[in-house]
């Protein structure tokens, strides 16, 4: 719908307008910001002047309390009021630059009609009374993402709110100018969508306020279930939504919810850093970020040495003529599946009945408390108990038995000669502590007898620290062996009416033999937490209150039981494309099948993105031929050029067309170009290639941010994030020809925007072929 010049100038007005009430306000507030700044500062510096101290007495006391208490209120409160008209005059800057970006003339029946501008954040005038621009978060807001003019409707607390929707029309303000102006018939526009999708990509991601699709905004603005899954096509917008979902939360929540309430956990730190900015865009703060392999770390990093996801991608990648790897592979997806987490819950109880696997203590290299009395002890208490309450009675007893023992200790000779060699600073030390304690009968040292006794006691005390320690942390429960045990042993698996798959023994011996070097594959770390937290009881996170999951096809079913368990109160977000499953596990898994059967089927929804943002529809009907199911993929009418599939006759020969292709990209003014290899090795031996004709960065796992330029990225790294051009450096059947690459491929290809490019050596991969 085209628009008069006189309506164009008309809006231009209001934008000016709004500008000025904008400055106006930002004036207002720069004046009280000064004056509030100006008091923090007083109030520190006089902050003991103006407090009166005295302890001299009770009551002396209690009013010089009294009096910091309420010094430190005022200044707590200065400091709010300060911390809060900052984030004001941020967002005033925003509305500055751009003060909305779209506007519904809304009327309700027997009400004049309301125009609607909506914008990053909401602007009043100066009684508050009136919108100048409300945030896109308020509730009236969700029309403009829902309907196209006619009947509509939207939600508020105290119900549903039905009218008719007369105009929506969208703006492109820069620097407060309107560059483009459209009226759209449907949803959202088209012709909005269509320049911002045709931009050229960024090191960083950007906010889509000002488009999100309606289907998106279901996601965005869901707030009844326990669980979202949410299952996208590449390209759908599954971060953008998860991002602005957050935004509107916060903003809907505001009252209770705070960002350090909320994680996100993320593929790795360079998808982090990629989508760090978008929420400080929209004015929020940014949510924790975290990646799985942080927790499994922090929980077993002592324990083992710890096979990151990106070590075992490579072995699964490269190690297909090696021995055993069928029977690595055959582990990789019986370790992720429902059935040995059922196993493992009914090996933990097995174990209950029969008797855990402990560790003596040992003392000074002697063996203090064997393992076998544990095993005695534990034996006695009721097994109706859970297997975590008695190992906590155990607990207690060991620490019980514990002091027995250290008593005996104390005339050791080794006490005797520790004492000896005390130098003077502990001698010191332990004397004044003595005293304290007022442990000496008169305030004389002559009572020798007594003075090495009583060191002799808090030597002992001082060594068995750590064992009582150990004891508080269960390290006397021996979960490592136990966990081997089920490996060393199948038949016990079988005794516990579990199917074993093929290739068990082969796999298990693999297990057995890592554990045993100290170390731990990748798919061990979540099954052997799991058995640790059946048999010692469960960490708990109970702050916060929203996880989300990105790229959610990478996580196991033990994965997603984990998160539910280690956040109660959490609701949670999961979004993923079961299309770029690109690890060995999720071959033989059944989707998000498992995550689902976590919740009550009433608490959890589904919701389906099929239309892709990111690439041109070019680009979009290649790649969705690569997979089964693929044409219910849809693309955005977006032109651009065909993809191209060329061969090169030697390696010296691709690097030259591939050098060739960058330089006119370059030309082109793409200004995020990947060079997307499989593997590391391979990207490695790419960069060393590429490094002397281009200007080019290699990524690696280590690789913390994302950066605009030339890279060169295995595929694994690339997923979650996107490449005005992508080059795949080579698509031979050699490369991508196995099944289990598929979606590997498919992931590659999908992260180009504008432009893909595909090179071989050989024969191309029969994904091409279709
Ligand atoms: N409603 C929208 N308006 C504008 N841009 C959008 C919209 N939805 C998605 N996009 C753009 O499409 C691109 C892909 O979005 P995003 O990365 O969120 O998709 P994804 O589903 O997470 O992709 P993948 O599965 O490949 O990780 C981004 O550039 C994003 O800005």
């Amino acid at each position: 719908m085209s628009i008069t010049e006189q309506e164009w100038k008309k809006e231009q007005k209001r934008v000016d307008l709004v500008r000025r009430e904008v400055k106006k306000r930002t004036e207002q507030l720069q004046a009280q910001v000064g004056t509030v700044k100006a008091d923090i500062v007083e109030i520190r510096k006089n902050f003991w002047d103006d407090v009166k101290v005295n302890f001299e007495n009770a009551i002396e006391a209690a009013e010089t309390v009294a009096s910091m208490r309420q010094q430190s209120e005022v200044l707590g409160e200065r400091e709010r009021l300060h911390r809060h008209a900052q984030k004001e005059m941020k967002s005033l800057y925003r509305l500055e630059q751009t003060p909305y970006f779209g506007r519904i003339d809304f009327v309700e029946p027997g009400e004049p009609l309301q125009q609607i501008y909506l914008g990053t954040a909401s602007f009043l005038d100066e009684n508050d009374e009136h919108f100048y621009v409300y945030d896109w978060r308020a509730p009236v807001s969700s029309l403009y993402y829902d309907y196209s003019p006619g009947p509509a409707e939207y939600e508020t607390p105290g119900g549903t709110v039905e009218g008719t929707m007369e105009l929506k029309r969208q703006f492109i303000i820069r620097d407060g100018e309107i560059e483009s102006l459209f009226d759209t018939g449907v949803t959202i526009g088209d012709e909005l969508l269509q320049q911002v999708l045709g931009r050229h990509s960024d090191a960083q991601m950007k906010s889509i306020v000002a488009t999100i699709q309606k289907e998106q905004n279901r996601i965005i603005r869901n707030v009844r279930n326990r669980l979202l899954v949410v299952q996208g096509a590449a390209g759908s917008g599954k971060t953008s939504a998860a991002l602005q979902r957050i935004a509107y939360l916060l903003y809907r929540d505001r009252a209770w919810l705070s960002a350090e309430q909320i994680v996100l956990f993320s593929p790795n730190d360079m998808f982090n850093s990629y989508v760090a900015t978008v929420l400080p865009e929209l004015g929020e703060e940014n949510m924790q970020q975290a990646t799985f392999q942080e927790y499994l770390e922090r929980r077993l990093g002592r324990v083992f040495d710890l096979e990151d996801p990106f070590l075992q991608m490579e072995y699964v990648l490269t190690a297909m003529n090696e021995p055993g790897y069928a029977a690595r592979i055959a582990g990789i997806q019986y370790k992720a599946s429902v059935p040995f987490m059922r196993l493992l819950e009914q090996y933990a109880n097995r174990l209950g009945q029969e008797g855990l696997i402990f560790k003596g203590l040992k003392f000074r290299g002697e063996p203090l408390l064997s393992a076998a009395r544990m095993r005695e002890q534990f034996a006695t208490y009721d097994p109706g108990m859970s297997i975590p309450n008695r190992l906590r009675l155990l607990s207690e007893w060991l620490l019980s038995e514990l002091n027995e023992l250290a008593l005996a200790q104390t005339d050791q000779d080794w006490v005797e000669e520790e004492i000896e060699l005390l130098d003077n600073e502990e001698y010191l030390q332990a004397y004044q502590k003595l005293r304290r304690q007022k442990r000496f009968r008169e305030n004389t040292f002559d009572d020798f007898d007594r003075e090495r006794k009583m060191l002799g006691e808090m030597l002992v005390q001082k060594r068995f620290k750590p064992l009582r320690n150990g004891i508080k942390r269960l390290k006397y429960v021996d979960v490592p062996a136990m966990y081997r045990q089920l490996f060393a042993d199948p038949k016990r698996a079988v005794s516990l009416g579990a199917e074993l798959p093929a290739m068990f023994a082969e796999f298990a011996e693999q297990t057995v033999e890592k554990m045993l070097q100290g170390e731990l594959f990748y798919e061990d770390a979540t099954p052997y937490l799991y058995l640790k937290e059946l048999l010692e009881g469960v960490e708990m996170n109970t702050q916060v209150r929203h996880v989300f999951v990105d790229e959610a096809q990478d996580y196991s079913p033990f994965q997603f039981a984990f998160l539910k368990r280690l956040f109660p109160h959490a609701k949670m977000t999961v979004l993923g494309d079961l299309n770029q499953a690109i690890y060995a596990h999720a071959e033989k898994a059944d989707g998000f099948g498992p995550l689902a059967a976590l919740y009550p089927a009433e608490e959890s929804e589904l919701i389906v993105l099929k239309q892709s943002y990111r690439s041109t529809r070019q680009i979009v009907d290649f790649t969705r031929k690569m997979m089964p199911g693929g044409e219910e993929i849809v693309p955005f009418n977006r032109e651009g050029e065909e993809p191209t599939i060329t061969r090169a006759e030697n390696t010296a020969d691709l690097i030259a067309k591939i050098i060739d292709r960058i330089r006119n990209l370059q030309a082109d003014q793409h200004r995020t170009l990947a060079v997307i290899c499989k593997t590391a090795e391979e990207s490695r031996a790419a960069y060393e290639r590429l490094k002397d004709a281009l200007d080019v960065k290699l990524i690696s796992k280590e690789t913390v941010h994302f950066e605009p330029g030339l890279v060169v990225i295995p595929a694994y790294l690339a997923k979650g994030v996107e490449f005005d051009a992508v080059i795949l450096y080579n698509a031979s059947q050699d490369q991508y020809g196995r099944e289990s690459e598929r979606r590997l491929f498919y992931t590659a290809c999908t992260r180009a925007m504008h432009e893909l490019h595909l090179y071989y050596l050989g024969e191309q991969s029969p994904f091409l072929e279709s």
